[in-house]
């Protein structure tokens, strides 16, 4: 059976349930698609566990147990040892787990009587894109005897106790070595702490009919060039660097100029045409011996940014990277308000005891901001909705950006970028060598420059998350944020062959 991850395209779990329903109603029965999915995950288990003593499949009382038995029927087939254990009684179970109960003719035993031993292999069939709440009891105390005895865990669709849409731990989870998915990915498998849990994936198409599964894959995908490459404007040979938009990055005062500065860099790396550091006066000599292609320009107050922003020289900013909070930081993000922007860092900080002052200046427009808080920052914006247990990251930063009139890039491993109108990614390519100090600096050079090059908010700051991710694995290990720079040129090198696919 084919698998492959190249789709970018995410099931939520009850996107998931739909697709299973409609596919059902045109003829194709849940059972045929559960038989698949068993099938699949028999494959993987022979295929990567060959030194398994035993196969021991843990069967929840749902459509997730039925894989389970038809994998347990089908290793049994193949010659391997195997035993199931069942969370309560068989004749609770129904519809298409129930055929697959019966079709499996086995004895099945409880979870409380299993006994993990070295050699065994767990086929983990328990809890799946239908978790509904923490497991119960009898599960953690499972998850906790399989961890001691240190058996390796093979998924079915996702490790028990994540949760499918938020990739969240509800109350314990199985450490997968392998999970094993069906049609596509849900958002918990690219979430964290999700993605952690669930070890290698790979996915099974089981053989849903793509249009079906597509049709109901409406809340998010994963941060991918073909969700936003027809934004980006392939470089013609007629351009010239005005065309190419002019960023303007504001810097702090003279003890504070590393981190504009990189930013600027970045700006310049990811294909803006011109970059210029606006100075504070008595930053700008140390400015200009630090910089070269980068230009370095005198603003003293907000009479002077006024006057740049009215000239239509500059088509889009970054404002934040060590530039200090306080109230001239505010006048400055009020003084261009509606004007392609980025703001980061300190610009995030700067409106914590007043964010619907910052919400308000973009109201009623199209979005221009694109706003990059890591977590502590998302925290001090959106206290409420960081503070809210009961919904993931996805529904956070949708809500963020929704209250923010802004794009919102949640920053981390599993940077989510969100549009008001709703549209969600979740980035996945992002090397943890990113967690380095000024490696959000360079994302907002890069977002930046994407935004002078007119490229519209959303698109520029998903392609600045990638571009970003891209250039760290170019780094490599043990990188630092300058390095990062001179990686962005190899990375939009990909990203125009992207374009050009
Ligand atoms: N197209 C596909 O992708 C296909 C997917 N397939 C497979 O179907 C799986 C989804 O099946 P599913 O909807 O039956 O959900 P599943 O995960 O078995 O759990 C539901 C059961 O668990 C229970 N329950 C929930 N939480 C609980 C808790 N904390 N503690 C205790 N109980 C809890 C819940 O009870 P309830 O909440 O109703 O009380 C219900 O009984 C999917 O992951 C994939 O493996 C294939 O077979 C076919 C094609
Ligand atoms: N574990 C990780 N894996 C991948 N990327 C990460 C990880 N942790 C952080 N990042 C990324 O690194 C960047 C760090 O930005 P930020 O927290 O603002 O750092 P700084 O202020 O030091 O520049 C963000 O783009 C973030 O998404
Ligand atoms: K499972």
């Amino acid at each position: 059976m084919k698998m492959s991850l190249t789709d970018p395209f995410l099931l939520t779990p009850a996107e998931a349930a739909a697709a299973d329903r409609e596919t059902d109603a045109s003829g194709i029965p849940i059972f045929h698609l559960m038989q698949q999915a068993g099938f699949a995950v028999a494959a993987e288990a022979l295929r990567h566990f060959a030194q398994a003593e035993r196969f021991v499949v843990l069967c929840g009382p749902g459509n997730n147990g039925g894989d389970g038995f038809v994998a347990a029927s089908a290793l049994r087939r193949a010659g391997a040892n195997v035993s199931i254990h069942l969370a309560g009684r068989p004749e609770e179970l129904t519809g298409a787990a129930r055929l697959a109960w019966l079709e499996a003719q086995t004895p099945a035993q409880s979870f409380s009587s299993y006994q993990p031993h070295p050699g065994d292999v767990i086929i983990d069939a328990i809890f799946g894109a239908g978790l509904s709440r923490d497991v119960p009891p009898e599960v953690t105390d499972l998850i906790t005897r399989v961890r001691e005895v240190g058996c390796p865990v093979l998924a079915v669709d996702l490790p028990s106790g994540i949760d499918g849409l938020t990739g969240q731990v509800r109350g314990a989870a199985f450490q997968a070595q392998r999970t094993v998915t069906f049609v596509a990915r849900k958002p918990g498998h690219v979430l964290m702490p999700g993605r952690i849990y669930c070890g290698e994936i790979s996915l099974a198409p089981i053989g849903m009919p793509t249009r079906i599964a597509r049709r109901h894959a409406r809340t998010v995908s994963v941060n991918d060039p073909r969700a936003w490459k027809a934004a980006i404007n392939v470089q013609q040979g007629d351009t010239h660097k005005y065309k190419r938009g002019h960023l303007a990055v504001f810097s702090g005062g003279p003890s504070h100029t590393g981190a504009a500065r990189m930013t600027a860099s970045a700006g310049l790396c990811a294909g803006a045409g011109l970059v210029t550091l606006a100075s504070p006066p008595d930053a700008t000599l140390v400015n200009a011996c630090a910089m070269t292609a980068v230009m370095v320009r005198e603003i003293a107050d907000l009479q002077d940014l006024k006057m740049w922003w009215a000239s239509g020289k500059i088509s889009a900013a970054v404002i934040g990277p060590g530039f200090g909070v306080g109230e001239g930081l505010r006048s400055y993000v009020h003084a261009s308000a509606a004007r392609p922007m980025v703001l980061d860092a300190d610009a995030i900080t700067a409106f914590a005891e007043r964010p619907d002052e910052l919400f308000a200046l973009a109201a009623g427009s199209e979005p221009r901001q694109i706003l990059t808080p890591h977590e502590g920052e998302f925290a001090r914006l959106f206290p409420d909705l960081a503070a809210d247990k009961t919904i993931g990251k996805l529904e956070r930063a949708k809500r963020a950006a929704e209250r923010a009139h802004a794009v919102i890039v949640y920053k981390g491993a599993d940077t989510v970028i969100a549009a008001p109108d709703g549209r969600l990614l979740i980035n996945e390519n992002a090397p943890a060598w990113l967690a380095t100090a000024g490696s959000g600096d360079v994302l907002a050079g890069i977002a930046g420059a994407n935004l002078a090059q007119g490229i519209p908010a959303f698109e520029a700051a998903a392609a600045a998350v990638w571009l970003h991710g891209e250039a760290g694995n170019k780094a490599g290990v043990g990188m630092t944020a300058e390095d990062l720079i001179r990686h962005i040129p190899a990375a939009l090198e990909d990203l125009l062959s992207w374009c050009r696919l």
